[in-house]
């Protein structure tokens, strides 16, 4: 069994010192000179995230004092300060609700057990060999009194959880394939049977993992320290540099690979406002017949399912996760090859405000109002900025990225004019969200570099956030629907 307990690796090199290896600061040679041979282990990351230097994240919690009291919070409720949280913490006011929520989701009373909510948490993450989540959920699964045989695999596991894999699967990838015969197969299996409620919990914890594993990978979150592959006790092997650097995030590493010339850039953002400014005032001029703005969201809908990932990408190495599920092969790539079909879902049919809300609300009480209150405040939140620019509306762009990710899933705004989607998001932009929601295991640095690069991490991070949740609610309404269909 692996699990991410405190690793027993011993230092391969204990007969050398530290000075043998390597240059030693002189508060680390005082150090030294004081062994008591306790071994210290080190963060085998630069910090929460491979893809933002770390000083900008710290930085973020020592200015502002209200982060330093969500830090606090959280930590006394859950218990740890992840990587995630430190991450998010770019945005309090989303933070402060995602850690309500999770707090709701896995510790309050509700109608699954504490350790199949973690069970379930992991069969999600692993769908897109999330290692860091998987983890985390292994972790707490323990802690909890889960019953460590069933982190075998799935077959290991009851029948009754068993059972959600066909679900799992579906929602992660092809959410609109979901009818209410695999409802019906999940809530009439006799003595394996889940209730409305449990299913409930189950859809709602499920699509929160697929989309978190996504914000994960975006944002390229490093294991947490005490996790397996967040630490070690063997020496970093970088000389010239002291170890407490190194291990600080404080080394060459930033100045060999970060900041590329963003001068060569410049203009990118000022152009972006000047579309938008145009479209603005084009908007108030023209309108398109309805066949027009059907055509536009069909043009969109199957340009978004052309697959960008190119095979030689540097890859994200991921511990074998594959036993949590079955059928790792049933992904999006091999699917959109073949051109299937993706329906369409009008939202005046089916919505997350009319419709889905109310039927959480009904089976999981409260929980329908902190869902949309997180939605909400993704889909709503704004610092008025673009880069160095202040004071000015985002609203469109932002309208833009998520109604883009609601198309890929086929779900269409009749309002709403996806030739803006067009003029709004570049071709480099477009393939950081596509692979970011369908195969967000294969995100890389390079990726994250080169879509937006004049704009800051914490608008990369503010990216990140409305994908997750406009990816979270587009499983969700599809989840939600079937449950629908199969109650009337
Ligand atoms: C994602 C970014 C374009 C968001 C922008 N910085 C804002 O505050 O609205």
């Amino acid at each position: 069994m692996r699990h991410a307990s405190a690793s027993n690796e011993t230092m391969e090199n204990s007969s050398l010192t530290m000075t043998d290896l390597f240059k030693i600061c002189t508060q680390c040679e005082r150090l030294s000179k004081k062994d008591v041979g306790v071994r210290i282990p080190r963060p085998v990351g630069n910090g929460p995230s491979r893809f933002i230097p770390e000083k900008e994240i710290l930085q973020v919690s020592k200015l502002d004092k209200r982060i330093q009291s969500i830090f606090e919070d959280a930590f006394a409720v859950l218990g740890r300060l992840d990587n995630i949280s430190l991450v998010m913490g770019f945005h309090p006011q989303y933070l402060e609700n995602f850690l309500k929520t999770q707090h709701y989701l896995l510790q309050m009373d509700g109608p699954l057990s504490l350790h199949c909510r973690h069970y379930i948490g992991i069969m999600a993450a692993a769908r897109h060999q999330c290692t860091y989540l998987v983890n985390l959920h292994v972790n707490d699964f323990l802690q909890v009194g889960g019953d460590p045989k069933w982190l075998n695999g799935l077959e290991e596991a009851p029948q009754k959880l068993q059972a959600l894999g066909e679900l799992n699967k579906i929602l992660a990838h092809r959410p609109w394939l979901l009818t209410k015969e695999h409802i019906e197969r999940l809530l009439k299996a006799e003595e394996h049977s889940w209730s409305l409620a449990e299913l409930i919990h189950v859809v709602v914890l499920l699509t929160l993992y697929h989309s978190l594993a996504s914000f994960t990978f975006g944002c390229g979150i490093n294991p947490d320290i005490h996790t397996d592959g967040g630490h070690t006790f063997r020496p970093p092997s970088l000389s010239g540099y002291c170890a407490c650097d190194i291990a600080n995030g404080n080394g060459a590493l930033e100045e060999m690979f970060g900041n590329q010339q963003v001068s060569e850039l410049s203009g990118e953002v000022e152009v972006l406002m000047e579309k938008m400014k145009q479209l603005q005032e084009c908007h108030d001029e023209e309108e398109a017949s309805q066949e027009e703005m059907a055509t536009r969201f069909e043009r969109e809908k199957t340009e978004s399912m052309l697959v960008v990932t190119s095979e030689d990408e540097e890859c994200v190495p991921s511990r074998d996760v594959s036993r949590h599920f079955e059928d790792p092969s049933y992904g999006y790539k091999d699917f959109y090859r073949r051109g299937e079909h993706v329906p369409t879902l009008r939202v005046q049919d089916y919505s997350w405000e009319d419709h889905g809300f109310s039927l959480v609300n009904r089976l999981y009480p409260d929980f329908g109002q902190l869902l949309d209150e997180k939605f909400q405040i993704a889909y709503n939140l704004t610092y008025n900025t673009m880069a160095t620019h202040q004071g000015v509306d985002t609203s469109m762009l932002r309208r833009a990225i998520w109604n883009y990710i609601h198309c890929m899933f086929g779900i269409r705004y009749d309002d709403y004019d996806y030739g803006e989607i067009n003029q709004l998001l570049d071709r480099g932009f477009k393939v950081y969200i596509k692979t970011m929601v369908r195969t967000p295991e294969k995100i890389t640095k390079r990726m994250y570099d080169s879509f937006w690069r004049q704009f800051k991490h914490s608008e990369k991070v503010h990216v990140n956030l409305l994908l997750m949740e406009a990816r979270m609610q587009a499983e969700l309404l599809y989840a939600l629907r079937a449950i629908t269909r199969y109650m009337t």
